[in-house]
């Protein structure tokens, strides 16, 4: 089961957040462990302080390093991954979701006020990623993006016969339009074929849809998946033309 460790200073964003919807049934099925941890519990002075000014001044505060440093090491072992989330890092994508859902151990830390100070990055940090081009007030709402993407991937976690595989981007398309009840609403009916019950058909025209919208909205996307396809045409009749 994959274990995943949240340092931040507001533990119940991060408990809040996972005990809902998808994510709440994964943990409490025990397909995912999700604990949050605050430095503040390492903190000794009366004030509890976990942040101080930076050296060579510049706005914001910076977090403490000695009290991140003891909240790692209380939950860390020789299989975590440690990821700092930060706009500096790799930006998230389905690829790195599936990536960390198969790791043992994830500890994220995040940031608040300016960042956290350097040193903890060297000595502790596998690798930073980001959830995109912007900042945030804190890394708490990146680690949930990720745990929330990566969760989609362990096998159990969503329903039966659903998979991360079929989502938007894990087959390297954006995923066609869906119906449900009524038949015709706002004077819009649904696609007939869906009706029909012709499951070839109905996947052949999920497919061939999937393709389309993923051309109009992210034709960056679609040219990606045709060079993929092609590479993939390419290999398999070389193999063909290879084999005895
Ligand atoms: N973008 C992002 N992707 O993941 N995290 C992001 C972020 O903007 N985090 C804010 C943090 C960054 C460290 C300093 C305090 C604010």
């Amino acid at each position: 089961m994959l274990k995943v460790d949240v340092i931040t200073l507001f533990p119940e964003m991060i408990e809040g957040a996972v005990s809902h919807g998808v994510l709440g049934q994964a943990v409490k099925s025990d397909l995912l462990s999700v604990k949050a941890h605050t430095p503040r519990e390492f903190t000794e002075d009366k004030h509890r302080t976990v942040d101080d000014r930076p050296f060579g001044g510049g706005d914001g505060m910076i977090m403490l390093a000695e009290p991140l440093k003891k909240t790692i090491e209380k939950v860390q072992h020789n299989t975590s991954k440690v990821v700092y989330l930060s706009p500096q890092g790799r930006t998230l994508n389905a690829a790195i979701a599936k990536e960390f859902s198969k790791e043992e151990h994830l500890i994220f830390i995040c940031g608040r006020y300016g960042g956290i100070d350097q040193r903890i990055i060297n000595e502790y940090v596998d690798e930073e990623l980001s959830i995109g081009d912007y900042v945030l007030s804190g890394g708490e709402l990146g680690a949930l993006v990720i745990i929330d993407a990566l969760a989609r991937f362990i096998p159990g976690v969503l329903g039966h016969g659903e998979s991360a595989e079929k989502d938007s981007f894990s087959d390297g398309l954006l995923e066609q339009p869906n119906f449900t009840r009524p038949r015709e609403f706002l004077g819009q009916d649904v696609p007939e074929v869906l009706v029909g019950g012709n499951h070839k058909v109905i996947g052949e025209w999920k497919d061939k849809v999937s393709a389309l919208v993923t051309l109009k909205k992210r034709p960056d996307l679609f040219r990606e998946y045709i060079k993929v396809e092609t590479e993939k045409y390419n290999s398999l009749k070389k193999k063909k033309t290879a084999a005895p």
